[in-house]
């Protein structure tokens, strides 16, 4: 393993702001812009392309906002786009002027590689795409611009004509671009190709190479990293993959490799355990959810599900784990479901703060309760506050009681004028006293969860700060002839914290009620209320 500090050696070129702002369902504010250019310099990367100048008015406005608003710790500001028009000199291309006035210091150009998309696309000769090549970068240069040369097409136009392939790396390279960026444009790459080709341009241009890969084959990472074993010291990915069609190579299992698989260290010092920070934090601001599996980062990816798994990581976690999730500002999760086993129990328990000793009866039970309840359609892994809550129960002998359900009835009533008033009747008993509670609300679970409340909060007023965050409901299909059961999903806030339970019944208002007592019973234990009944 060798280490080098994160020096101009070794790049990491981010283009989430240019090419993952390409992904359909992207649509960057400038603001939004500068705050993803924000968290990127904080994570270190050494290179952020912000976008076209001259493009769309978005763009020309990020690089002037950018000027002036931030101040960049590690990260220099890239300008992208192409290069000039055929039978045109670059001096005289407004787009080329255009790179020029956004101030940034570095460029990137597209160039194009293929012969075919010279021909097609360019509609111009394969002698006038290399000269718009070197004029465009010479131009930039003697303007004081550090350039880096996109290939469009690369690897496709190698296959097709590999030595005028090779004459457009050339003539980037010899006009003073830094780097040739060979380009897998559209995907189709694997690794072994990758790995071969720029290898073998390496070795007959001797310019300084790095790649950039899309991800239409679900191998722009492993093609990236192939790039790199070739020899390849620049490498251009996005945030979370983003990109056009199905995206990019994605930044953070890119980094994580170099930095922990390769040794390479190529960003600032603690900057790798905010990984998982960046991630989500540039998923907020692009609005799209984070992908729970997403390498490294998800939150899936150090969960553990299995029984025999558990039990491993219960001697040493790396036993089932590639590295120690700190390292990437993530965490261990137990998952509890019918696939756990003693292990998974304990170690669950551990995670609750919830002493189960060293009593293998009890954690038996609580192995055999869970699946039992599982065959059911009750499902723990999904809803931890319903599992701390039987845990308790099995613990402590028997179940944590703020209130006891006498009864509970919601009605629907269908108006003539076509629309439903929804109210719902709880009858209660709390701390010795009998509440009978009435609310009304935008549909009958919204009643029901009401008249709780309005119920309660004289006896617990701490409930006042309790939210419903989130309310998912699925039909079970019935097995070997029974009726089909419906599962209830609620997830609940604090303003601190998001709990979520489960409830199973005949019906969803049933399973709903099963899912808001365990809900607010949690809610109570979680804000330290003792036990009443
Ligand atoms: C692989 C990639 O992802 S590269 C990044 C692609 N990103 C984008 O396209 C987003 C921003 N693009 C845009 O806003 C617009 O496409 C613009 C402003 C760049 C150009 O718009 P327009 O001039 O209206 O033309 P259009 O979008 O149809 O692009 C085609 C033109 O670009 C030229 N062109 C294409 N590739 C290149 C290149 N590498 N170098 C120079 N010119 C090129 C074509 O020859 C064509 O020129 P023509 O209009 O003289 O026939
Ligand atoms: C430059 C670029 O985005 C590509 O070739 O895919």
């Amino acid at each position: 393993m060798t280490t080098s500090g994160p020096d101009d050696s070794f790049h990491v070129f981010d283009t989430t702001l240019r090419d993952g702002a390409q992904r359909e369902g992207i649509n960057l504010t400038v603001a939004d812009k500068l705050t993803i250019a924000r968290h990127l310099d904080d994570f270190g990367v050494g290179f952020i392309e912000g976008g076209w100048p001259g493009a769309n008015p978005r763009d020309t406005e990020f690089f002037a906002r950018a000027k002036n608003e931030i101040t960049f710790k590690n990260a220099q500001l890239v300008a992208f786009g192409a290069t000039r028009r055929p039978g045109a000199a670059a001096e005289n291309d407004p787009q080329v002027a255009a790179l020029l006035d956004s101030g940034a210091p570095v460029v990137t150009l597209v160039a194009k590689s293929h012969d075919r998309h010279v021909e097609l696309a360019l509609r111009t000769t394969l002698e006038e795409n290399v000269a718009m090549v070197r004029d465009t970068v010479s131009h930039l240069r003697s303007q004081g611009r550090r350039v880096f040369v996109d290939c469009e097409h690369f690897f496709d136009g190698y296959r097709a004509n590999p030595e005028y392939a090779k004459s457009v790396v050339r003539a980037a390279s010899e006009a003073g671009a830094d780097v040739v960026i060979l380009c897998d444009t559209n995907g189709g790459m694997l690794p072994a190709q990758i790995q071969a080709v720029v290898a073998t341009v390496l070795a007959d241009t001797g310019a300084r190479l790095g790649i950039h890969a899309q991800d239409d084959t679900g191998c722009a990472v492993a093609n990236t990293l192939a790039a790199v074993d070739a020899g390849a010291t620049h490498v251009q990915c996005t945030a979370n993959g983003y990109g056009e069609r199905v995206g990019n190579a994605n930044l953070f299992p890119v980094v994580a490799a170099l930095e922990l698989k390769y040794g390479k260290q190529v960003l600032p010092p603690g900057a790798l355990a905010e990984m998982t920070r960046i991630s989500h934090a540039i998923a907020e601001v692009v609005n799209l959810t984070p992908s729970t599996h997403q390498p490294y980062v998800g939150v899936s990816a150090f969960a553990h599900k299995a029984g025999l798994h558990a039990s491993a990581i219960k001697v040493d976690p790396d036993l089932y784990q590639h590295i120690d999730p700190g390292l990437v500002g993530n965490h261990i999760r137990m998952l509890v479901s019918d696939m756990a086993g003693r292990a998974s129990i304990e170690l669950k328990g551990k995670e609750l703060g919830v002493d189960l000793g060293d009593d293998r009866e009890l954690v038996g039970r609580v192995v055999e309760r869970v699946k039992e309840r599982e065959l059911k359609g009750y499902t723990y892994e999904a809803a931890d506050a319903s599992f701390e809550l039987l845990l308790r129960e099995e613990a402590e002998g028997r179940a944590l009681s703020y209130f006891r359900t006498e009864s509970w009835r919601a009605i629907v009533e269908d108006r003539p004028d076509g629309t439903h008033a929804n109210e719902a009747t709880v009858k209660l008993w709390a701390k010795g006293e009998r509440i009978v509670a009435t609310a009304e609300g935008n549909g009958p679970v919204n009643a029901l969860d009401r008249a709780l409340r309005v119920g309660l909060e004289r006896i617990y007023p701490q409930l006042a700060k309790l939210e419903l965050v989130d309310y998912k409901v699925r039909i079970l299909e019935g097995k070997h002839g029974t009726e089909s059961t419906t599962r209830v999903l609620i997830t609940t806030g604090d303003g601190e914290g998001d709990w979520s339970t489960v409830g199973v019944g005949e019906n969803v208002i049933a399973a709903s009620w099963q899912a808001l007592e365990d809900a607010y019973t949690y809610g109570l234990l979680k804000a330290g209320v003792e036990p009443a009944e």
